[in-house]
């Protein structure tokens, strides 16, 4: 069975309590902490920056995982290394040197990952496989928590899922596959099989009212993945 992870999208948290959400829902058996920056100009919605980050930062020794949702992205990228991310994720779309980016990222001594919405092209995975940890899926787009899962993500998982293990066959190394949007108990199985190893819920965790039995419950349907 592959190494599951689930990440909580604080998207999703009590914006109030942020601290103690990241404490609960790691101490329910979370593996990573997933922070959404949203920058209302990438995407229609504004967020959290770097000093939240730095204020989450003590509360956990689990990774933090940001998604950038920004435009431009490299001192905000810069910034967030600083402020205590482990992994930093971008829209390759978002950048205008994506090598350069993911360098950026790479020296600051964080994982490094591109993320493509429904309907950004793969090809941007073609010159930099070395460089990336990871590929995060967009089953939604962008923007806002509590989106419907968009199935055409299906095919896309299992288009990255071959690249990666091609990849990997030949040159070693470890790329995760994430994937975040409407990630829900019943249908993190079918996204597990279609190649995904990492799994974004924000709304699906954070809205109900015991974190430790959705997170055991979605576990469980990752379990009866062979
Ligand atoms: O990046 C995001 C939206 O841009 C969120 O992480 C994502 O949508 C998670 O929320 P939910 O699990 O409620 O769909």
């Amino acid at each position: 069975m592959p190494n599951f992870r689930i990440a909580p999208s604080l998207l999703s948290a009590d914006f109030a309590r942020l601290g103690e959400e990241v404490k609960n829902v790691i101490a329910a058996g979370a593996d990573i902490i997933h922070f959404d920056v949203m920058d209302n100009h990438y995407v229609p919605n504004l967020t959290m920056g770097p000093m939240l980050c730095e204020a989450i930062r003590p509360h956990t020794t689990a990774p933090i995982d940001v998604h950038l949702m920004v435009k431009p992205v490299d001192a905000l990228a810069a910034s967030f290394a600083k402020a205590g991310a482990d992994i930093i994720t971008f829209h390759p779309d978002a950048s205008d040197h994506v090598d350069r980016t993911l360098a950026l990222i790479k020296d600051a001594g964080c994982k490094a990952g591109l993320v493509f919405n429904p309907a950004t092209p793969l090809h941007y995975l073609d010159h930099v496989m070395d460089k990336i940890d990871m590929v995060l899926i967009m089953s939604v787009n962008p923007g806002f928590g509590g989106q419907k899962f968009i199935p055409e993500a299906l095919n896309k998982i299992r288009m990255v899922r071959q690249r990666i293990d091609e990849y990997t066959a030949q040159y070693g190394g470890e790329i995760w596959l994430e994937v975040d949007g409407g990630v829900k108990v019943d249908n993190i199985a079918q996204i597990a099989e279609a190649g995904a190893d990492t799994f974004v819920a924000g709304s699906a965790i954070f809205n109900t009212p015991d974190y430790a039995a959705t997170i055991a419950a979605m576990r469980a349907e990752l379990a009866k993945i062979a």
